[in-house]
């Protein structure tokens, strides 16, 4: 398993072994404790699975707040998307900050979310399958959204002059600017 930083501390890209044969490959795609010997111990307790048909669609930006807040193990079981973290805890030295990364079975990349990150991605394949791991079960009453496109998050998501799908709670979400963040630096890290 190779960890790499990200430059967002606490944000890191996770590459489980694969070891291939005439067959084809097998990978832990997630071991508590070979995470917990690179200092990552979280107790996920819920897959997420999507689909989205179309390229260029996004999903994000969302979090939920604490007491419910998730940290997510996030990769991409078919086509290839670009998955975003944005730093959202108070008194971070990277608050407002976003990492992105192309996330394909292929690469067989994921992205290790901490609590305290909002999160989205926009697919650049037809049919592209996203599965995640959450440290918390889904609580909609404290789901946040921030705006994908919000001009002081500047998140080039590669999309060109292309308009992208999103949903309706995504096309409303709010601003950046004046966005009172409920994670602190000190909490997300501990
Ligand atoms: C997140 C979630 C959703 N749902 C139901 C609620 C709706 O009926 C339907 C679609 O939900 P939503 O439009 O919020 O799905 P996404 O836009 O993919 O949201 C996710 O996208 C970004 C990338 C995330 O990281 C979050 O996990 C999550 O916010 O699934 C559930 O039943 N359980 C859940 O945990």
């Amino acid at each position: 398993m190779l960890i790499e930083e990200t430059g967002l501390p606490g944000l890191v890209v996770v590459t489980p072994a694969r070891f291939g044969d005439s067959r084809g490959f097998f990978s832990e795609t997630w071991s508590r404790s070979k995470l917990a010997q690179h200092g990552i111990d979280i107790e996920f307790v819920q897959d997420n699975h999507s689909l989205s048909a179309q390229v260029g669609t996004v999903r994000g930006l969302h979090f939920q707040k604490p007491p419910r807040a998730q940290a997510k193990l996030v990769r991409c079981g078919r086509g290839l998307l670009f998955d975003v973290a944005v730093d959202i805890r108070k008194g971070s030295p990277t608050y407002g900050k976003w990492f992105g990364i192309e996330l394909s079975f292929e690469n067989g990349r994921q992205l290790m979310i901490p609590a305290g990150f909002a999160h989205g991605f926009v697919t650049r394949a037809p049919d592209t399958e996203i599965i995640y791991k959450c440290s918390d079960g889904y609580a909609p009453e404290t789901e946040g959204a921030l705006r994908y496109d919000d001009p002081d998050l500047g998140i080039d998501w590669g999309l060109g002059d292309t308009a992208p799908i999103l949903s309706a709670k995504d096309a409303a979400a709010g601003a950046f600017a004046g966005f009172d963040s409920p994670f602190l630096y000190e909490d997300s890290a501990a």
